[in-house]
């Protein structure tokens, strides 16, 4: 039996569910027992897990890393879990770093694939930026590891058992949230199904891009040099170091596509690369190739949308 805990995100629960196919795939041939740990949860019914830890705290700070990491280390004291898996969110990548050094494992961060046909469990995530995967076995315990959202996949309908877990003695957190504010009206690109993504090769304003994107019920997304010029916010930035997503459609525009762009594809199912040169490597993965330029291919393509209704 191979026992792993995952800790849900509140602002992620289904992407915290889809940990579950991670711990499975972990558990190779052993029996894969899933324990979600949630931390004011409000929706208990949560299925997918073999069960649910709950720890209710109506007044912590739960975007306090250092209160989490108390309380994680306090539930694997009693569970002795084989494994802990985190999603890695921004907070998520601050919460298990300081979960491994507390229980002093170690921890590999950003796993893409897991491989157990071999006698070990090995961990693959991308390495020397991209340019090669390697395969990590972990010999401590519990194997710790940190995951993109929607890099794996998982639809649970098994109702956990629930059970309450009672914290001692937290120390209070030093974190005051003062506000919270939230861009209205943005899509988060990994839910988008269409996907116009600008690349250095766009010489234009990303914003041109809105309207093209509503036409086609869909969402902007850049690399991250346009992030890196600060002509677009790393919300939206595919990738690597951004977000991974899944759209049925991807629009490619002056994009290069450089394997750490490309990590952030997952099960795209048609791409079209518009760049100037036949040569890009994104060219070789996309469905349409159009040599030209990007901000003409969008100008024309907007034209014939508005010929269109
Ligand atoms: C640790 C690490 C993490 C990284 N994470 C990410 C990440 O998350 N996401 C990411 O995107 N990158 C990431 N990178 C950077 C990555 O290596 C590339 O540098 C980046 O993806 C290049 O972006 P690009 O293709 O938009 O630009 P470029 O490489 O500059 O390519 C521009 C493309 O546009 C074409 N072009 C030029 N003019 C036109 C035109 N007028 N019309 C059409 N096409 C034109 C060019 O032919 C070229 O193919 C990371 C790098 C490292 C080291």
């Amino acid at each position: 039996m191979f026992n792993s805990l995952i800790i849900i995100d509140n602002d992620y629960l289904k992407d915290s569910v889809d940990l579950v196919e991670v711990a499975n795939q972990l558990a190779g041939t052993e029996e894969s027992v899933v324990s979600g740990l949630g931390i004011n949860l409000v929706d208990k019914e949560i299925t997918g897990f073999d069960s649910l830890i709950c720890v209710d705290l109506p007044d912590l700070q739960l975007k306090d890393s250092r209160v989490l990491t108390d309380i994680i280390q306090q539930v694997q004291q009693t569970y002795e879990f084989d494994s802990i898996i985190v999603l890695a969110t921004d907070f998520g990548r601050m919460v298990a770093p300081r979960v491994a050094m507390r229980l002093k494992v170690g921890l590999v961060a950003d796993i893409t694939a897991i491989d157990t046909h071999q006698k070990e469990r090995r961990l693959i995530r991308p390495a020397f930026s991209g340019n090669m995967l390697a395969s990590i076995v972990c010999d401590s315990t519990p194997i710790m590891a940190s995951v993109h959202p929607n890099v794996f996949h998982f639809q649970g309908t098994k109702q956990p058992t629930v059970s309450q877990f009672a914290i001692n003695q937290l120390k209070p957190s030093s974190i005051e949230v003062l506000a919270i504010t939230q861009e209205a009206g943005n899509q988060d690109i990994r839910e988008a199904e269409v996907i116009v993504a600008a690349g250095a090769g766009y010489h234009a304003d990303i914003a041109d891009l809105n309207g093209i994107a509503t036409k086609l019920k869909g969402a902007v997304a850049v690399s991250k040099p346009l992030v890196e010029q600060q002509r677009a916010p790393r919300e939206i930035q595919v990738g690597q170091s951004g977000k991974t997503v899944s759209p049925h459609l991807y629009i490619a525009l002056g994009i290069y596509g450089s394997m750490q762009h490309v990590e952030g594809l997952k099960n795209v199912k048609d791409i079209i690369s518009v760049n100037t040169d036949e040569g890009a490597p994104l060219n070789y993965l996309a469905n349409l190739v159009v040599i030209g330029d990007a901000v003409e291919f969008i100008n024309k393509l907007t034209a014939r949308l508005q010929e269109g209704t």
